[in-house]
């Protein structure tokens, strides 16, 4: 069975913060992930973790100026001193939270600029990070992301993930594969596990209900026969990493909405 972890960044929206912890081991999840902690006192999150028996699986690495629309550095020519500033604070927090994977976002490519001209810079920034996330023992994530979510973001399909790993050269560079945005660009999910699973590229898998982004188990896919998929190959392959929630729950922020949407996941569980 897939492990699978609460994305407290999604999950819980009637909640504060800091309160989802307890909701989702309340819900029997044993780990979480979210994206971006840094209004947030490292040690206090890591006594929530701590409190509700929870593992933090995965973060994001500071994207730049989100509130401003960039959705990460790590293809901008010109932002590697903020880059590397951003890595350093994010290990910081991957230490006191015990987290073994951070999501380090692409960016998005400049209006007027072509896509293969930020790939030099794209290649050594993560290479940089690798080195650095490398010295304790934490694995740095890429993630594709649809267009329709995130127009001209630098990283879309699997196939360019999985070849940009091998040109940075490290070993703890791995694809974060969420099935919502690899169905929304290119479909033939099942085939796309197979094919990028046993390779040991994968480091982390993230679910959502396409179109709209809601519980696995409310749109085109079908989650029942893909988490099958993930099971059977992982056994072959001996893989043994986590399923991220990363949805909008259908009922948003209605009390208990989270909660009562878990129908999916009923009898999923390690
Ligand atoms: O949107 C996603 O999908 C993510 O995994 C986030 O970390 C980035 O927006
Ligand atoms: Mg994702």
């Amino acid at each position: 069975m897939p492990r699978f972890a609460a994305n407290l960044s999604m999950l819980y929206p009637e909640l504060a913060f800091p309160d989802r912890f307890q909701a989702a081991a309340a819900d029997g999840f044993r780990a979480v992930e979210f994206l971006f902690p840094y209004e947030w006192d490292a040690r206090e999150l890591a006594a929530r973790l701590k409190g509700n028996g929870l593992e933090q699986v995965l973060f994001n690495g500071p994207p730049g100026d989100w509130n401003g629309g960039e959705r990460g550095m790590a293809c901008l020519p010109g932002r590697e001193a903020e880059f590397r500033a951003g890595i350093g604070k994010a290990l910081a927090y991957a230490e006191v939270l015990g987290c073994s994977r951070l999501h380090v976002m692409a960016g998005l490519v400049p209006q007027a600029q072509e896509r293969d001209a930020l790939r030099p810079t794209y290649v050594s920034n993560l290479r940089w990070a690798a080195r650095e996330a490398a010295k304790q023992g934490v694995n740095v994530l890429i993630e594709p992301i649809n267009t329709r979510d995130i127009p001209r973001f630098f990283l879309n399909r699997q196939d360019h993930a999985h070849e940009l790993v091998a040109e940075i050269g490290e070993a703890n560079v791995q694809v974060q594969m969420d099935l919502y945005h690899c169905q929304i660009v290119e479909g033939d999910v099942a085939s796309k596990i197979r094919q990028y699973l046993p390779t040991g590229r994968v480091g982390h898998f993230q679910v959502a209900g396409v179109p709209e982004r809601h519980e696995p188990d409310v749109g085109e896919l079908n989650y029942a026969y893909l988490f099958d998929v993930i099971d059977e190959v992982s056994k072959d392959c001996g893989w043994s990493g986590w399923v991220g929630c990363e949805y909008r729950p259908a009922r948003g922020a209605q009390p208990r909405g989270t909660s009562e949407g878990l129908g999916w996941l009923r009898g999923r569980r390690a």
